[in-house]
């Protein structure tokens, strides 16, 4: 039997991609970001995918005691599959906009969830790999409570500032990592958390 559409239907609708069309800011030394809010449309239903896999967390050594990093990880090879199907199609139409540009797929996913405002990372460039001498690009899919993402020039100069979440897609490409950082700040607002997807290719972290 077919059944009439509902209003419903929009709740319950797989999420989906929008068309790659992102807006390019040119930043300086040849590092640029690409910024495209709402890319996954239905992106709640992700969130709630993503909140429950099975998150780590990481410690590290910081004045000789050892502290859990504000933020739980979860890292993707090429070979697992990605626990939302959207996100293995996001990282098929980012790695076929961008082919031309950067010469190599997305492969790896990483994860991070930030579970309140509480939770951040510290100013850094992703610089573990080839993408401390090299140009590459690494691209952020958002689900979730916005938070500010903050870019600056190393070396100083003014932060600018993107808010990224609820489906937001941001590309960072060019130099990025190695001339600018970037950092997600702690907040007292009260906010929901976020979930960040991180693409990259093989042998940049
Ligand atoms: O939360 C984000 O989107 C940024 C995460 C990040 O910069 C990193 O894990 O290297
Ligand atoms: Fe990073």
């Amino acid at each position: 039997m077919t059944r009439q559409p509902s209003m419903f239907d929009d709740l319950v609708d797989a999420p989906s991609l929008g068309p790659v069309a992102p807006e390019r800011h040119h930043l300086t030394r040849g590092a640029w970001l690409d910024h495209l809010p709402g890319w996954v449309r239905g992106s709640e239903a992700v969130l709630d995918v993503l909140l429950g896999i099975d998150w780590r967390a990481e410690r590290r050594v910081m004045y000789d005691n050892e502290v859990d990093t504000p933020r739980l990880l979860r890292w993707y090879g090429g070979a697992e599959r990605l626990p939302h199907d959207v996100l293995t199609e996001a990282r098929i139409r980012l790695s076929d906009h961008y082919a031309a540009e950067l010469g190599e797929p997305f492969v790896t996913a990483g994860m991070c969830l930030y579970r309140d405002g509480r939770d951040s990372v510290a100013w850094h460039g992703d610089t573990k790999g080839r993408s401390a001498t090299a140009d590459t690009m690494v691209a952020i899919v958002s689900f979730g409570a916005p938070r500010p993402l903050l870019l600056r020039p190393r070396g100083g100069g003014a932060s600018l500032r993107f808010p990224v979440g609820h489906g937001d897609l941001v590309v960072m490409g060019g130099s990025c990592q190695r001339t600018w950082e970037h950092c997600v700040p702690k907040t007292a607002r009260p906010v929901g958390p976020r979930v960040s997807v991180q693409f990259r290719p093989v042998g940049v972290a």
